[in-house]
């Protein structure tokens, strides 16, 4: 028996369903993907409130996943570690929005610097789940057709957490929700531990984050386009930009090519409850929409789930 049921096995809905187990809940995630399949294991995964720029919930939710990340990293959680970085900036900029939940950000000559935690996605996912299912949670594998469905699924669960990304589209039937492409490349680490990024590269966006055994260079940011094959130009493209900024990893070997899906919505991210809910009087809670951020924010918009769900179980 669970009282929550958390759809998607994503960045958010691993720590959606983490936090409800926290407050007490008994949870089963109900996902399409194993978690090693879907975008967020794709994901580069560097804090920064990437296109956020404008949304008043962000600031609360990324400072308390820095928070939350930074803590896990001195805990020594597998996957997470603070990352000094390096910001180019190739015009003049005000102090960012998200500086102050960035405790050593500081600014100089043509460039930011601040540490962030940097989060090794299939290492990190796979301690979720071990974190999940060792608190006693079930993980089922089916691809449901329609969130209606979802309460037939699992006995005797009172909420139901959408945490569905891109998918959400169709499911909640959300036109707002759209992709934004992103290609990455992976090569042999030279041996460089701080991560780079130049957003305003004239050639594109440019970044170069550093992990135990690769380097991740990047890349695209494509609303609207759905195409997941790798476009070896934009390879080609990625990897001359990347060792323009950092002359170190010319040449370096590449391991690995990939593109993902960011699951964007027009308005930012969906969290809150829906107006109409489930058959059965059952409460569906959305968590969606997190587009290039959905790691910088998934530990802030899991506190405001539990919140949604009801708050602690039995409360
Ligand atoms: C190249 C790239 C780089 C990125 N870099 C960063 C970064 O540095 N920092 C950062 O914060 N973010 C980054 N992101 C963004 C981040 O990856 C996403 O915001 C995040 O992964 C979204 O997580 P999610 O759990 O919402 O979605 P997903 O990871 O897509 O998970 C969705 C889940 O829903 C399930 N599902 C879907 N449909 C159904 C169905 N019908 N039935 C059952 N289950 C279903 C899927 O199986 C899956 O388990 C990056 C993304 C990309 C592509």
């Amino acid at each position: 028996m669970s009282d929550v049921t958390v759809l998607g096995a994503g960045i958010i809905g691993l720590t959606c369903a983490v936090r409800l187990q926290e407050h007490g809940h008994t949870v089963t995630v109900v996902t399409a993907d194993e978690p090693g399949h879907t975008v967020s294991s794709l994901a580069a995964a560097v804090w920064y409130p990437t296109r956020t720029d404008g949304d008043p919930r962000v600031l609360s939710w990324a400072g308390r996943t820095f928070d939350e990340l930074t803590a896990q990293a001195a805990r020594g959680v597998p996957g997470v570690v603070p990352r000094p970085t390096r910001m180019i900036l190739r015009r003049p900029h005000e102090t960012p929005w998200w500086a102050p939940a960035v405790p050593d950000f500081a600014e100089g000559p043509g460039e930011w610097r601040f540490t962030v935690p940097s989060v090794e996605m299939p290492v990190y996912l796979r301690s979720l789940l071990d974190r999940f299912g060792t608190a006693g949670g079930r993980l089922v594998r089916h691809r449901v057709e329609r969130l209606a469905d979802v309460p037939r699924l699992v006995a005797g669960a009172r909420v139901v957490v959408n945490a569905t990304g891109l998918a959400a589209r169709d499911l909640a039937g959300d036109p707002a929700v759209h992709p934004a492409r992103g290609q990455i490349v992976g090569v042999a680490n030279p041996g460089l531990v701080t991560s780079v990024r130049d957003e305003e590269h004239p050639a594109g966006m440019t970044y170069i984050h550093p992990r135990s055994r690769d380097v991740v260079l990047g890349g695209t940011f494509q609303p609207g386009e759905w195409d997941t094959a790798v476009d070896p130009a934009t390879t080609a493209a990625i990897l001359a930009r990347c060792a323009e900024l950092v002359p170190e990893l010319a040449g370096a070997p590449v391991l690995w090519q990939a593109a993902g899906l960011r699951p964007a919505r027009h308005g930012g991210a969906r969290v809150e409850a829906d107006p109409v809910g489930l058959p059965g009087g059952v409460r569906l809670v959305h968590a969606y929409g997190h587009g290039g951020a959905g790691v910088t924010l998934s530990w802030g918009c899991a506190d405001d789930v539990v919140t949604l769900a009801g708050g602690a179980a039995g409360a």
